[in-house]
């Protein structure tokens, strides 16, 4: 017996999802009883070169061929962004079709509608790869996880930024230049900004925080930086301070409330996300039943990212062979409150351009004294003219200090400009503690250490 399948796109991921299918159909047919057959795969551009040569499958650029056509059981959604991949999903769940997709804009704003509309059809949706790539991320949280209270969720979601944020450290290349390698690397999105501005991982935490806390976030409350303000100059000050710049997606619930954000963060070259790099994501999850786990490995690419797909795909028909479906439907969830504006108390850096004169530094300090904010650490370096170039990290501030600070050293007048202004990761804190999970798994596998 077979199951046949439409695909809708044919480029990074979607090449990766035919080889993999065909590389694994006879273990799949072992597995489910049923053989998976790619039918149709819709593209915009039939005499393009594929990633993957195509044996019997037929291309077309007509949707209704995949979506029309009764044979097809199920569909796998490619495309990406929110057109035409909404409207193509929702006709194929209407139709009765099950639905795999890496897609996680969709899945962030418009998750309720699709999952009602499956709900409706009682046709399944799975989205494995839209967060993580090829680690498992969603299924653990929606399943082995859901006896916890999950109350933190911290780590790097976004392959292309952390691609670029190393090559920066590692190499001293420059910004534009290392993002055409994330792009050639098929890392990126089609339309990069959403990389780079942090939006493509606070749809990720979107997702990942509607099914951890049980709730269901938007999109507009995640606070989100992304790594456009990072220069050369953060990065090498920041490895002056131990530390290296990482692009952090954080979730937290504290009394009932949530606090969401994406933000370049300095983080000690001790600390275990540090050393996550190139493509790769890791993420810290913390439980009340299960402590502290962590997830890694590869966030983006072809194949990591067909790996979750086929996996969906995998599943779906072996509730096939089954005859069940699991339909969750959205709007059985509480909605939870999330402060917006209340990151929590931390180190902070801060780099500034002040003149080069007597006295100045110690009205910077007065500002900062007045504040209520004490420094850690001052790195000065002269830049060129009447302008120094001041890099101070302080200890743990409130927001509201850091605030008073920053507008403090605004009303200055000889400080021309706050260039940038970053949190300090904590070795220990109120997140996962990292180093004791390290310490764990060394205490309990000795030969790792
Ligand atoms: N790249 C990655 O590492 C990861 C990507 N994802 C997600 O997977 C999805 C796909 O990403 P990726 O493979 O990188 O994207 P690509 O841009 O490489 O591929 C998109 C494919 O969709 C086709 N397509 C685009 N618009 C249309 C349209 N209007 N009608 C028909 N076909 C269309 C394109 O056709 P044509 O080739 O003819 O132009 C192309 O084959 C996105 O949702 C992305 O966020 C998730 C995890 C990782
Ligand atoms: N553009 C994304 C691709 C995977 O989700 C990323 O860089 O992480």
């Amino acid at each position: 017996m077979k199951v046949t399948i439409g695909l809708l796109g044919c480029g990074t991921v979607g090449a990766g999802v035919v080889e993999l299918t065909r590389r694994r159909a006879g273990r799949i047919a072992d597995m489910t009883g049923v053989r998976p057959v790619i039918k149709h795969i819709l593209v915009r551009d039939e005499q393009k070169p594929r990633g993957v040569v195509l044996e019997g499958e037929r291309l077309t650029t007509r949707p209704e061929d995949v979506l029309d056509d009764p044979e097809v059981r199920v569909v796998i959604e490619t495309i990406g962004g929110i057109e035409p991949a909404r409207t193509f999903i929702l006709r194929a769940l209407r139709a009765g079709k099950h639905v795999v997709t890496a897609n996680k804009d969709l899945i962030a704003l418009h998750g309720e509608e699709i999952f009602d509309a499956a709900e409706a059809a009682q046709a399944e949706v799975f989205f494995e790869a839209a967060v993580g790539g090829a680690i498992p991320l969603i299924r653990p949280l929606k399943g082995c996880l859901t006896s916890n209270e999950i109350t933190d969720l911290k780590g790097i979601i976004n392959g292309t930024t952390n691609y670029i944020l190393s090559k920066m450290t590692e190499t001293g290349a420059g910004f534009d230049e290392v993002l055409r390698e994330a792009q050639e690397l098929g890392y990126a999105e089609s339309d990069p900004t959403s990389d780079v501005d942090g939006l493509d991982a606070a749809r990720k935490l979107t997702i990942l925080a509607s099914i951890a806390f049980h709730t269901r976030v938007r999109l507009d409350e995640v606070r989100v930086h992304g790594i456009r303000s990072i220069t050369a100059a953060d990065v090498a000050y920041a490895n002056d301070l131990g530390c290296v710049i990482k692009l952090l997606a954080v979730g937290r619930e504290r009394d009932g409330a949530l606090q969401l954000e994406v933000r370049p963060t300095l983080v000690p070259k001790a600390h275990p996300l540090a050393s996550v790099s190139d493509a790769f994501n890791a993420l810290f999850v913390r439980g009340d039943a299960a402590g502290d786990l962590m997830f890694f490995g590869r966030g983006a690419g072809s194949m990591p990212t067909a790996s979750a797909v086929v996996g969906d795909l995998i599943e779906v028909m072996q509730h096939l062979r089954m005859g069940i479906t699991e339909t969750r439907g959205s709007n059985r969830l509480p909605k939870k409150q999330v402060h917006a504006n209340q990151g929590p108390a931390g180190r902070y850096y801060i780099r500034l351009t002040a003149l080069d004169r007597p006295g100045v530094f110690a009205k910077i300090a007065g500002v900062f004294g007045q504040a209520g904010v004490s420094m850690e650490s001052v790195l000065q370096k002269r830049v060129k003219g009447e302008d120094a170039q001041i890099v101070i990290v302080t200890h743990a501030v409130s927001q509201g200090e850091l605030a008073a600070a920053i507008q403090g050293l605004k009303d200055l007048g000889s400080v021309p400009s706050i260039d940038n202004v970053l949190p300090v990761e904590e070795l220990e804190g109120e997140g996962p503690v990292l180093e004791d999970v390290m310490d764990d798994v060394v205490r309990t596998h000795p030969e790792l250490s």
